[in-house]
């Protein structure tokens, strides 16, 4: 039988018995306020939220709660197997960490946090390059645990050669390149603030750790870490890097390749016909074009029109257990969740993100065998009700 991530709600519930309350909440949103408490207001808006008005950080809730799981009785789901493999990576359930970038401004530990905590639990942890710790020293705290690499495409080519061969060296599988985020969004909570992370001198660890980048340089990062962080910046934003270009990376990094920030079914079928092995169907947690159609309103016709060519993954608002199965029943093979792991990063490093992504995953394995689900593959749009 497979591990009953569900054990974690007895586990909670004995403690109880005992006097003992979790340390942090079970609840994605209750999670959210109370680390808005803990955080410096900047890293707290920068995480929490999004382009222009916030429209599509709502959007993409909205549409979670359109959808309606309609329950079987008497089904025997007793038995029931979550885990999956997608692209060669095995999973103990359908969930991955999404690339989230800059994790020092949550906590010290950062990414290594996030990678220890991802690794006991078997979940793959996507590293994005602009983290804070490199992609070498992510690796070690990640251990034998399954890491993908996500790319924020350098305009440079030697450069970006040499993080992909970094990454493959350091066991990364996968490779997620952003295709949303070429430049950052109209972000109004940052803008009033004047606050971005990278002129901070966040963010910057795998290029300043990368021998291409530095050979470009004039002066050290050490000895001008503002040139240097500009001089980054620009190589990875605008609009050069286009559907020609993909063939370099293909060429650069013989694992599977998913391309991240597909909205339209149209790019969908772009990325198979480019021969990728997968896209992301997500618009980047609303953090880039306010008034973007909801993610999961653009999920089925995305995965009707490709999913039989290739893996269709999906993130965006994703913060319970029943959001999983939506996202599933609709389509996707997995999911990435963002912001709630972010916030247990806040709460209690490692700790707090294995916190988070025990309740996701325990709250997904209860309301699959409660709604009569025995296995992944088996969810289909006939589980759901609009
Ligand atoms: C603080 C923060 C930083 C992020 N950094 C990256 C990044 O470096 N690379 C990337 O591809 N996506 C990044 N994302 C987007 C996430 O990968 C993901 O698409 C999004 O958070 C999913 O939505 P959710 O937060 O509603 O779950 C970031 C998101 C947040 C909140
Ligand atoms: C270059 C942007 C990196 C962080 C990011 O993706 C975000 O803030 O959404």
């Amino acid at each position: 039988m497979a591990e009953r991530f569900g054990s974690y709600q007895s586990e909670i519930y004995l403690q109880g018995f005992g006097g003992t309350k979790p340390e942090f909440s079970t609840d994605a949103t209750r999670l959210e306020s109370s680390a808005e408490a803990l955080m410096e207001p900047g890293p707290f808006s920068y995480v929490a939220s999004g382009a222009g008005s916030g429209s599509t950080v709502r959007a993409n809730r909205e549409a979670f709660d359109r959808w309606k799981l309609v329950p079987r009785m008497l089904t025997d789901s007793t038995d029931r197997d979550l885990s999956t493999s997608l692209l060669g990576t095995p999973m103990p359930a359908p969930v991955l960490l999404a690339p989230v970038g800059v994790q020092s401004i949550v906590h010290p530990e950062a990414e290594l946090a996030t990678a220890r905590a991802a690794a006991e639990l078997g979940v793959p942890m996507v590293l994005s390059t602009a983290s804070s710790k490199t992609i070498e020293e992510v690796a070690a705290a990640n251990g034998a645990g399954p890491r993908w690499f996500q790319l924020y495409w350098p305009n440079d080519p030697d450069v970006t050669a040499s993080i992909l061969s970094r990454a493959k060296k350091a066991g990364y599988t996968t490779l997620v390149v952003t295709l949303d985020t070429w430049t950052l969004g109209w972000r109004p909570c940052d803008l009033d603030q004047a606050y971005l992370p990278f002129l901070e001198g966040e963010g910057v660890a795998i290029p300043f750790s990368d021998p291409a980048f530095r050979a470009l340089l004039d002066k050290t990062p050490e000895e001008d870490s503002a040139a240097a962080i500009l001089r980054w910046i620009f190589m990875v934003t605008g609009t050069d890097r286009t559907w020609r270009q993909l063939p370099f990376l293909r060429e650069h990094w013989d694992g599977p390749i998913v391309l991240k920030g597909i909205q339209h079914v149209d790019d969908a079928r772009r990325a198979a016909d480019a021969g990728m092995d997968g896209v992301i169907v997500s618009n980047h947690g609303g953090r880039q074009v306010d008034g973007a159609v909801a993610a999961l309103d653009v999920l089925p016709e995305i995965a009707t029109a490709v999913g039989d060519r290739i893996e269709v993954l999906f993130d965006s608002g994703v913060r319970t257990g029943s959001d999983v199965l939506k996202a599933l029943a609709l389509g996707a093979s997995a999911v990435l969740l963002g912001r709630p792991y972010v916030y247990g990063l806040a709460h209690g490093g490692e700790a707090g993100v294995r916190h988070v992504l025990r309740c996701l995953l325990a709250d997904f394995d209860i309301s699959m065998g409660l709604s009569g689900n025995r296995s992944v593959g088996q969810l289909s749009p006939s589980v759901l009700r609009r």
